[in-house]
């Protein structure tokens, strides 16, 4: 379960916004996306999730080109998105907001996703019924993970996860993205600072005005040194 990306330019307004954008992430891998703010990370999510229009380049699934692919069948395919705004509904509960891919999309089982997602993070069996207006923002970046794997078995890619959550939160989710990896479920994270993912990731691209300028592979060796 490989994606790549192919010399991906997106133009927003006539405005080149990607510039040449290649990386792949494979099976199981946790692949960081960082850079500043406007550099790009947002529409690199949104252009593998289909939400964006490619202009030139390509996105390939297994070798499989779905550059033109609805994003509605990629959330078949097994993609989940996590956008940095979280975007619960307040007035629904938690589990009616993590429910809502399988709603629009009814090729998604629900009720198997919950299961999963409960089964990974129990506590949010505890809020499944508290109105999302009523969590904090790191419990509603929780129940917004959950949601994107409702429909992301395959590919899970996560906008700033910690951005804005407190330490103990941050450290629980990345614990639970760090246990995806027995399910084989690839994870893109895009973040604008490293501090809470570096013993979490294997490599991360860096990107820079449009352009992936660098690929680092992630020394574990360091951060269990310390
Ligand atoms: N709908 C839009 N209309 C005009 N410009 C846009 C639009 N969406 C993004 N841009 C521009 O594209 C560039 C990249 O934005 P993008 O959101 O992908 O960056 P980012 O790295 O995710 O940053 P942030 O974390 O601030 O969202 C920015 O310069 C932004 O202003």
């Amino acid at each position: 379960m490989t994606l790549k990306l192919e010399n991906v330019e997106v133009s927003i307004q006539a405005a080149p916004i990607l510039r040449g954008v290649s990386l792949e992430v494979g099976t199981g891998e946790r692949m960081g996306l960082v850079g500043r703010n406007g550099a790009g990370k947002t529409t690199v999510m949104r252009t593998i999730t289909g939400l964006a229009t490619l202009s030139a380049g390509k996105v390939l699934w297994n070798g499989e080109d779905i550059s033109t692919m609805p994003p509605r069948q990629r959330a078949q395919l097994g993609f989940g998105y996590m956008p940095e705004d979280r975007r619960l509904v307040p007035d629904l509960t938690v589990e009616e907001n993590m429910l809502l891919p399988a709603w629009v999309n009814k090729d998604i089982d629900g009720q198997k996703g919950l299961a999963f997602v409960y089964d990974l993070m129990p506590e949010l069996t505890d809020m499944s019924s508290r109105k999302a207006l009523l969590l904090s923002g790191g419990q509603q970046k929780m129940v917004a993970l959950g949601r994107a794997l409702i429909a992301g078995r395959k590919l899970l890619l996560l906008d700033e996860p910690f951005e804005g959550v407190a330490p103990a939160l941050a450290k629980r989710i990345s614990e639970v993205i760090a246990s995806l990896k027995e399910e084989g479920l690839s994870v893109l994270i895009a973040q604008s600072e490293l501090s809470h993912s570096l013993d979490l990731l294997q490599r991360e691209s860096v990107i820079e005005r449009g352009e992936i300028i660098k690929v680092n592979v992630i020394d574990h060796s360091l951060a269990e040194a310390t």
